[in-house]
């Protein structure tokens, strides 16, 4: 049995008068995924998410959340979180009070302390939000995401603001949500974030998917790299390597394993240091720039 995926897209077109900034766009995401949509700078990520949230209305094709229009908030809005860039709260409320509000609007049952501790706003449960710290601002949109534990969570740049101690404490707060079986969309210019923790991408560039798929499956069509730099005069080097300004070595390879065991074999046989070695898969910020200039 196939079940009904969480959100269906197809032949999405947003429209801006003339400018077309989202191009007969489809996707899915699947129950418990975390999806994320990535892209260059005017892609089209928050024109498609604005209309997923049911926020703006198509120009043209179907969006379907939970086999329903997202414009049918009855149906659509007790089921999914959103965490905005910017949530607007009042100043003068308190964070229990504010986190309280979001509540009795989510129309689903939490409990206000607990939404607090999985933030991490339990000791600033008294203090007016105009009191906050940019970080401390972000958790509670965050809060606003999560109470009730939606099914569905969009983050919109999460960890944007977030200290190192903040950002891995709402990565663990997620993966908590996600044992608790929610599906997560994402967007994000921390691309290392979306590789480490997305199922699937979607990568956008001009109105358009330029790839979509798992992050193995993006990155498998650059080749990875391996960087040195050589402490001393040395042999040939046995493959071929770019030297870069800064003295290193780089070797570009679709066959990772083989050429890296041929260089340390190399170097153990000339008795060669090769210092500050890495070797690794290509990374999602060399597949977006490798578009970028499209
Ligand atoms: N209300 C609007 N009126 C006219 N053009 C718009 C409007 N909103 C967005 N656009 C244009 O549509 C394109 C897509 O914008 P969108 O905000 O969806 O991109 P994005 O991928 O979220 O970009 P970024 O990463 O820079 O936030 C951009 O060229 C933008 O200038």
């Amino acid at each position: 049995m196939t079940s009904t995926p969480v959100i269906d897209v197809d032949g999405l077109n947003v429209r801006y008068g003339d400018f077309h900034a989202v191009k007969n766009l489809s996707f899915q995401v699947e129950r418990g995924e975390l999806y994320a949509l990535l892209g260059t700078n005017g892609a089209g990520k928050t024109s498609t998410l604005e209309t997923v949230e049911g926020h703006r209305a198509a120009t043209s094709g179907t969006v379907r959340v939970f086999g329903h229009s997202p414009r049918d908030r009855r149906a659509v809005r007790p089921r999914m979180g959103v965490m905005l860039q910017e949530s607007g709260f009042s100043p003068d409320l308190t964070v229990r009070e504010s986190v309280g509000l979001i509540g009795a609007l989510s129309g689903r049952a939490d409990q206000v302390g607990r939404v607090l501790g999985l933030v991490g706003l339990s000791d600033r449960a008294g203090t007016e939000v105009s009191q906050l710290s940019g970080g401390e601002k972000r958790r509670l949109d965050f809060a606003t995401a999560v109470y009730g534990t939606p099914e569905l969570i969009f983050l919109d740049e999460p960890t944007t603001g977030l200290d190192v101690q903040s950002r891995h404490a709402l990565w663990e707060a997620v993966d908590r949500l996600r044992e608790d079986g929610s599906t997560i969309v994402l967007t994000t210019h921390y691309l290392e974030e979306a590789q480490q923790r997305a199922d699937r991408i979607g990568l956008m560039h001009k109105g358009v998917f330029h790839r979509e798929g798992t992050v193995a499956e993006l990155t498998r069509t650059l080749p990875a790299e391996i960087r040195f730099s050589l402490a001393g005069p040395a042999p040939a080097l046995p493959l071929h390597a770019v030297r870069g300004s800064d003295g290193g070595f780089l070797i570009e390879t679709f066959a990772l394993q083989k050429d890296l065991h041929t260089l340390l074999r190399w170097a153990q046989d000339g008795a060669v240091e090769l210092r500050e070695l890495q070797a690794g898969p290509t990374r999602l910020d060399d597949v977006l720039r490798s578009i970028g200039g499209d």
